[in-house]
C-alpha cells in the first residue's frame, strides 16, 4: 500500500504532466500531420490520396503491388505536371521538371545501391555522390562513345557471328520458336563479346543450360526482393537483426552469388590477359575490362588520387562495374527486342517496308558473311530501322519506371518553391512518353511518327527518356542502340516472322522499374526468305 500511495499524483504535479502530455501530443500532431498536410511548401502540390499527405502507406502499396507506372501515370493525367505520392516524395512529369532534377545532377538514393550494388561494391550506376559517380564514369565514357562503338571492328566482326553462327540455326528449326529468351542470350552475348573478348564472352544463345540457369538466378528472386530489400531495406534487415525474421528468402542470396561468382570467374581470366598485354587476340581482346582495368589502375596511381580511397579492392571495383553494364544490357536490349519482334509481327506491312529498306545493305554485299561488310554507319542511318528502333523504345521502355533522385538544397521543382532538402524527387520514362500533346495516339506503335519535320522531330526527341538524361545518362545506350540494330537488320533481310503466340504473353507490358512481356514468351514463327 505504502509503495502504491507513493505512485499517485500530487495535486500539484497532475497540472504539470497534463501539460506535458499535451504538448507532446500536440507537436506530434504538428510533426506529422498538421505541418506535411497543410504548412511544408510541398503541401502546394496535389496529393495522390488525402492521406499520401502524412503518410506512406499509398506509395509504399503502388510499389509493393507492382502497379507503380501505370497508378502515376493515371494521376498526372488527373492532376498535372507535379503530383506528391508520399509526405516526402513527389512524382514529376515534364521538361521543367527533367531540367530541375536530372540536368541539375541531384544526387541519386539509396534506392540504387539497394537493388544495383555487387559484390557489395558500389559502382557506376549505385554511386550516389554525384562528383564521385563523375570521376568513375570518365573513366569508361571513351570506351562506350558512339564514335568508338561505331568504328570498332571487333564488334562487327563477334556480333555477326553470334547472329550468323548462333542465332539463325534455332529461327531455320521450322517450328514456332519462343524469341524471348533468345533476346537475352543474344543481348548478353554480344554484350560480353565486347567487354570481355569473343573467347570469354558468354555463349547463352547455344548453351541453353547456362543461359536457364542465369535467367532463373537474376529474375526468379525479384518478387521477393525489389519491395522488400529495395524499399523498405531498413525495416527488413532491423527484422531480420533483432527478430531473425527473414522476409527474403535464404535463397534470393544464394541465387545473386550464384550469378556473380559465374562472372567472377570470366572476370579473373579477362584480367589474365590483360595482364599478359596480349593485345593482338583481335577479337579475344577483352576491350571493356581492359580499359577498366587500365583506367582505375591509373586513376588510383595519379590521375584521381582523390579516388584512393575508394578504390580499396581493384578486383571488386572492375567487377562491380562489370557485372552491373552486363545485367543493365540483358534484360534492356532483350526487352526491347522482344516487343519489337511483336510489333513488327504483328505489322506486316512495316515489316515489308522494312525489308525493302534492309535492301539497301545487301546490295552492298550478298555474300554469306554479308553482315560483317555492311557498312554499320550506313546501318546506323537507316531511317525506318532507325524509327522502329525509336518507337519501341517509347511505347515499352524497358526501364520504365521511377528513377528516384534526393533534392540536395532548398529548390524549386516545375513552378513549386521551397521544396525542402532531402524529398525523393522522381520522373518516369512510361508517363514522359504518353504525352499525347507530343505523340498522338500515345497508346499505338507507330514507328512513322519518327519519320517527321524537324520540328516535331526537336519536340519528342525532348520528351525521349528511354536512356534517362543527365550526368546519369545510360553509358551503354550506343552500344545497345548498334547492336539491336544489328540483329533486327539481319533478321528481316532473312526472315519473315508472324506472330503465332498469345497477345496476353507480351502486352500489357509489366510494371516495375524495368519491364518486359507479361507472360515472358513470344512465340513466333520464322520463314526463310
Ligand atoms: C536498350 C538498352 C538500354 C536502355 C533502354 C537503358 C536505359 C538506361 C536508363 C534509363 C538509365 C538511367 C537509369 C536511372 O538513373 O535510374 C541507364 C543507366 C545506365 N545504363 Fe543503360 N540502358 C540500356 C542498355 C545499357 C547497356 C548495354 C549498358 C552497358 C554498358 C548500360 C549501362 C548503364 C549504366 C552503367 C548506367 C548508369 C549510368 C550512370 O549512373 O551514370 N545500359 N540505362
Amino acid at each position: 500500500m505504502a509503495i502504491l500511495s507513493s505512485f499517485q499524483l500530487s495535486p500539484v504535479s497532475s497540472p504539470v504532466l497534463l501539460l506535458v502530455a499535451a504538448t507532446v501530443v500536440l507537436s506530434v500532431l504538428y510533426r506529422f500531420i498538421l505541418y506535411p498536410a497543410f504548412l511544408s511548401p510541398l503541401a502546394k502540390v496535389p496529393a495522390a490520396r488525402w492521406h499520401a499527405r502524412i503518410s506512406p502507406l499509398y506509395s509504399y502499396y503502388i510499389k509493393y503491388a507492382n502497379i507503380e507506372n501505370r497508378e502515376v501515370h493515371k494521376l498526372h493525367s488527373r492532376y498535372g505536371p507535379v503530383v506528391r505520392l508520399a509526405p516526402n516524395e513527389l512524382s514529376v512529369n515534364c521538361l521543367d521538371g527533367l531540367k530541375a532534377i536530372y540536368t541539375a545532377d541531384f544526387p541519386k538514393t539509396d534506392w540504387y545501391h539497394n537493388r544495383f550494388c555487387n559484390f557489395e561494391t558500389d559502382n557506376i550506376f549505385t554511386t550516389k555522390d554525384s562528383k564521385q559517380h563523375g570521376q568513375r564514369k570518365r573513366l569508361l565514357s571513351h570506351a562506350y562513345s558512339k564514335s568508338t562503338i561505331l568504328s570498332s571492328s571487333a564488334i562487327v566482326s563477334t556480333t555477326s557471328t553470334i547472329i550468323l553462327d548462333r542465332l539463325f540455326p534455332i529461327l531455320r528449326s521450322g517450328k514456332p520458336v519462343d524469341i524471348h529468351p533468345l533476346n537475352y542470350a543474344y543481348s548478353i552475348d554480344s554484350f560480353t563479346a565486347f567487354q570481355l573478348g569473343a573467347k570469354l564472352g558468354t555463349n547463352f544463345l547455344q548453351d541453353a543450360a547456362s543461359r536457364s540457369s542465369f535467367l532463373y538466378h537474376f529474375f526468379a528472386p525479384r518478387p521477393h526482393t525489389v519491395f522488400w530489400e529495395v524499399e523498405v531495406r531498413q525495416f527488413t534487415a532491423a527484422l531480420l537483426k533483432f527478430l531473425r525474421i527473414r522476409l527474403v528468402p535464404k535463397w534470393c542470396d544464394e541465387s545473386r552469388i550464384a550469378n556473380e561468382n559465374y562472372f567472377m570467374d570470366k572476370y579473373d581470366q579477362a584480367a589474365h590477359i590483360v595482364a599478359a598485354e596480349k593485345q593482338s587476340n583481335g577479337d579475344s581482346w577483352p576491350t571493356i575490362y581492359a580499359t577498366a582495368t587500365h583506367k582505375y589502375r591509373d586513376g588510383l596511381a595519379s590521375a584521381l588520387p582523390n579516388l584512393k580511397e575508394l578504390y580499396p579492392d581493384l578486383r571488386n571495383q572492375i567487377a562491380t562495374d562489370m557485372f552491373d553494364q552486363t545485367v543493365a544490357a540483358v534484360e534492356t536490349s532483350g526487352n526491347v527486342l522482344s516487343f519489337l519482334h511483336f510489333e513488327l509481327a504483328r505489322n506486316q506491312d512495316i515489316q515489308t517496308q522494312l525489308r525493302a529498306e534492309l535492301c539497301i545493305l545487301s546490295s552492298v554485299s550478298s555474300n554469306d558473311n554479308w553482315l560483317e561488310s555492311i557498312n554499320i554507319k550506313t546501318l546506323d542511318s537507316l531511317p525506318l530501322l532507325d524509327a522502329i528502333v525509336l518507337e519501341t523504345l517509347r511505347l515499352y521502355p524497358p526501364v520504365a519506371g521511377n528513377q528516384p533522385r534526393r533534392t540536395p538544397t532548398v529548390c524549386t521543382i516545375a513552378g513549386y518553391d521551397g521544396i525542402p532538402p532531402g524529398v525523393r524527387v522522381q520522373a518516369s520514362a512510361w508517363s514522359l512518353h504518353r504525352n499525347s500533346h507530343v505523340f498522338s495516339f500515345p497508346e499505338i506503335w507507330k514507328p512513322e511518327r519518327w519519320i517527321c519535320s524537324d520540328q516535331e522531330l526537336v519536340e519528342m526527341r525532348k520528351w525521349f527518356w528511354a536512356f534517362g538524361s543527365g550526368a546519369r545518362i545510360c553509358l551503354g545506350k550506343n552500344f545497345a542502340v548498334i547492336s539491336m540494330k544489328m540483329v533486327v537488320a539481319a533478321v528481316y533481310t532473312h526472315f519473315a516472322t508472324e506472330f503465332v503466340g498469345v497477345e496476353e504473353d507480351v502486352i500489357p507490358q509489366n510494371d516495375g522499374y524495368s519491364g518486359g512481356p507479361r507472360g515472358d514468351r513470344v512465340l513466333l514463327q520464322f520463314r526463310e526468305i
